[in-house]
């Protein structure tokens, strides 16, 4: 594992690690527009997209519908900060709107993990947790991580380890074809 970084330090030439999530009017479609959006977007390098994953709702109200989940890696030089308000962007761009907490959403996209030259950004703060605080215990954010990505890593720990932990494993099937 390289050595970890405190977020403030220079942060040109990351890449980062995006959840992309979507469980109201057409998953699939706005998955495969939210990957055309992130490929067009001039801050944004697209390195690969995941497969989809069918996923059961893990917290929120019952009754809501499954998501589509998936994950992309990006090459940027934004600052954590800036990649955030980046994702904000492209959430709002597909109506997303913040009603209830772990409720449905047209598309939800958070980061997952930012790693510098120097390492691993960590970072505290509710506004911009990173590692994303819940990422490491998502099924549906590490299944199709470990998809895209059999050998990753998050924060040193492989993937596939953290998935097999995982309590919504079993809420996790892979969809047909890409978005
Ligand atoms: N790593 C991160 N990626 C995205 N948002 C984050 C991160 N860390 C903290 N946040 C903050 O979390 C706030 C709530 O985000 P959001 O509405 O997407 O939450 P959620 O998807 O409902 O739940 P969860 O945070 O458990 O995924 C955001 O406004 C953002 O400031
Ligand atoms: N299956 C699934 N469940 C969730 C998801 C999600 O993307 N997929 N996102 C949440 C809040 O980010 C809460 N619960």
């Amino acid at each position: 594992m390289r050595d970890a970084v405190d977020a403030g330090t220079a942060t040109a030439g990351s890449e980062a690690v995006l959840a992309l999530g979507a469980n109201l009017g057409d998953p699939a479609a706005t998955l495969a527009a939210a990957v055309q959006t992130i490929a067009a977007d001039p801050d944004l390098t697209l390195l690969a997209t995941s497969p989809i994953a069918i996923t059961a709702p893990v917290g929120g109200p019952a009754g809501q519908p499954d998501y589509r989940n998936m994950v992309v890696r990006v090459a940027t030089d934004l600052s954590p900060d800036d990649l955030l308000d980046a994702c904000h962007r492209i959430e709002a761009a597909f109506g997303r709107e913040r009603l209830v907490r772990w409720g449905p959403r047209t598309l939800d996209v958070d980061i997952v993990s930012v790693v510098t030259a120097a390492g691993e950004v960590h970072r505290a703060d509710p506004d911009l947790t990173l590692p994303h605080a819940s990422a490491a215990g998502r099924a549906f954010v590490l299944a199709p991580w470990a998809w895209m990505e059999p050998g990753a890593r998050l924060d040193g720990v492989p993937v596939t380890e953290l998935l097999a932990a995982a309590e919504d494993r079993d809420g996790v099937r892979r969809a047909e074809g890409t978005a």
